[in-house]
């Protein structure tokens, strides 16, 4: 499989001198595409400032990032926010839906950020709410769906862009456990592809079985990287 993701040494610390404290410490990790890569670890390991080093979002202290073989830390800050609105796709754990929006307009929003044509957004909004079934929800506000049903808007949204990278944050801590499962196969047979590398942070073990490879985090360190026996 082709390397997705490759960090090296990567290291994030805040404060300085005795208030330093390291919430990433020389973390190196390869993630490919075709697989579905779960980051796992106790509250305050650092999962998020890793992930947000990986998206382009927070620039490493040290140690690099390379995506699709681009070092992307040594992109200028344009390019890096190109790299995010085009490379990288993220789903969250509340869905960050706009209340007042409808559906389309939501996952529209990616597509309206690089300034394309508003009708023509709207037309591949519902083409993506097709992709994960809601193509009859396209007018309806968030508010009227469920929880699933806003977790697949969420998702639409984030595959507007056509990512490389999609990285989801505690996906179905919202969710029911049945609920969660169908999202997770969802991910698994109709969002995964070759061209794509997804990465899921959570602490929900009822989606473990989902995992392609765990990575276990604790105190800014990688302490893991299993491969599930049965895969
Ligand atoms: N902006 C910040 N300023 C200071 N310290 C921070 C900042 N962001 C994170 N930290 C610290 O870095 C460490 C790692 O935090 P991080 O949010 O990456 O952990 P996490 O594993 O994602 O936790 P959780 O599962 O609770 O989301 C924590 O000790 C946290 O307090």
């Amino acid at each position: 499989m082709d390397t997705a993701i490759s960090a090296k040494e990567l290291t994030k610390w805040f404060g300085e001198g005795d208030l330093r404290t390291y919430a990433v410490k020389e973390v190196s990790f390869d993630a490919y595409f075709g697989e579905i890569l779960f980051v796992v670890g106790p509250s305050g390991s650092g999962k998020t400032t890793l992930l947000s080093m990986i998206s382009g979002i927070l620039r490493p202290d040290s140690g690099t990032v390379n995506v699709d073989h681009v070092d992307i830390w040594s992109l200028t800050p344009d390019q890096i926010a190109e790299f995010r609105l085009n490379k990288v796709g993220f789903v969250f754990q509340d869905y960050h839906l706009f209340p007042r929006l409808t559906t389309a307009e939501n996952v529209a929003i990616p597509l309206i950020l690089k300034k394309k044509d508003w009708n023509e957004s709207i037309r591949e909004a519902e083409h993506y709410l097709d992709v994960v079934g809601l193509k009859n929800k396209a007018q309806l506000a968030p508010v009227k769906l469920s929880g699933g049903e806003q977790q697949r808007v969420a998702i639409a949204r984030a595959l507007v862009a056509q990512p490389d990278l999609l990285i989801f944050d505690e996906p179905t801590a919202s969710l029911d456990g049945d609920t969660g499962r169908r999202i997770m196969e969802f991910v698994k047979n109709r969002i995964l592809n070759e061209s794509r590398c997804i990465l899921i942070v959570t602490h929900d073990s009822r989606i473990f079985e989902y995992a392609d490879r765990m990575m276990r985090m604790e105190d800014g360190k990688t302490v893991a990287i299993e491969k599930r026996a049965d895969h």
